[in-house]
């Protein structure tokens, strides 16, 4: 048999992707020891009823004690507490990483805090669902789905092959960028989708001509996806726009002018230029059916078991 790859892991925040990861850790023997790390002593509960670890910590410094590979799966905006929290506590040589939707800002707040002699790896999934808490995770999530690392010029190569071997054992492909990049390209393909989705329900649920009853009646296939979108965690997402900013920003000011040209174009009635978008946009979808990235069952069968109780705002803490 051959050795784990790590020692000890240590899990902080045991939500969605927290435990999705706990399951990988033990389906694939990653390592000898997990430790888990929430905040709420009843997450802690949920996540050791469903026995995601073998060990479960109140305390963040005493579940990374002796660790040689820290993950945290934690709101965007807290990365940067949990890092000053941790640091003192880290074993020499521990390799630190997270899985945040967001890469220069979280780098920006847990690197001042991390020691030198840690290495910091971080990482984001591009898998997931509109559920959150322990319960959430299953073991397929990252299967086939992209996981891309954003290390630092100073990373040792070393770790950044360790945290690549690790998400492959979690069935994920690996592919890696500068966080900045990784920033833009989000905006684009997640971040603005999302944004989107949030507003296209919320303007439906503010409308005074149509009943909420006949949006929830008549809500057609393309409507009820938004409200699959939207239903996403509000602290996670909050956190997103915030510390995504400009990245968001900047794709939502294209968007509105293309948005403008289409509100001209059914105004003038000009077929064609409707015609050719959507031409373009069904060539696109087919594309990422042939790359085997259409996700179509987000939950795999599963049932929901969302409990998106509200985390306070970063200034709250
Ligand atoms: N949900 C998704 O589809 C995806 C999420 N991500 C990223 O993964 C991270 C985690 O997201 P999920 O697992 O979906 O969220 P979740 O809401 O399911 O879980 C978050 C966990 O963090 C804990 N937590 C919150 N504040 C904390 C604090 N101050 N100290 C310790 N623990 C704390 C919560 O109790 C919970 O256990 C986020 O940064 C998100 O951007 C990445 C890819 C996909
Ligand atoms: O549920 C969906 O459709 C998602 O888009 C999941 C998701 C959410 C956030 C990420 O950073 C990555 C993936």
């Amino acid at each position: 048999m051959t050795a784990p790859l790590f020692d000890r892991v240590a899990l902080i925040g045991i939500g969605l992707i927290g435990s999705s990861l706990a399951l990988n850790v033990k389906a694939g023997g990653l390592a000898r020891h997990v430790a888990v790390t929430t905040r709420r002593r009843e997450t802690l509960e949920k996540a050791e009823a469903l026995g995601l670890g073998d060990s479960y910590h109140l305390e963040a410094a005493e579940a990374v004690k002796d660790a040689d590979f820290v993950i945290l799966s934690v709101p965007v905006g807290v990365c940067g507490a949990i890092a000053r929290e941790i640091a003192p506590h880290l074993r020499q040589g521990a390799i630190v990483s997270d899985v945040g939707s967001v890469k220069g800002a979280v780098i920006e707040q847990m690197r001042p805090h991390l020691p030198e002699t840690a290495e910091f790896v971080p990482a984001h999934p591009l898998a997931g669902t509109e559920h959150s808490g322990p319960e959430a995770g299953f073991v397929e999530l990252f299967r086939n789905r992209w996981c891309i690392l954003t290390p630092l010029a100073d990373t040792d190569p070393a770790a950044v092959a360790k945290v690549r071997t690790f998400w492959e054992a979690c069935g994920a492909n690996v592919e890696t960028m500068t966080a900045e990049h990784h920033d833009l390209v989000l905006a684009i393909v997640s971040h603005v989708p999302h944004l989107i989705a949030y507003n296209i329900v919320g303007t439906a649920a503010d409308l005074e001509t149509v009943t909420q009853q006949e949006v929830v009646k008549f809500s057609a296939s393309g409507f009820r996806d938004f409200t699959r979108i939207a239903a996403s965690d509000p602290t996670m997402w909050r956190d997103v726009f915030l510390t995504n900013r400009d990245a968001v920003l900047e794709m939502l000011a294209r968007f509105s002018e293309d948005l403008a040209s289409l509100q001209r174009a059914i105004r003038w009635g000009d077929g064609d230029t409707l015609f050719d978008l959507f031409t373009r946009t069904r060539a696109i979808r087919r594309g990422i059916i042939e790359a085997g990235q259409d996700t179509a069952k987000p939950n795999f069968g599963r049932e929901a078991t969302a409990t998106p109780a509200r985390e306070p705002a970063p200034g709250e803490r």
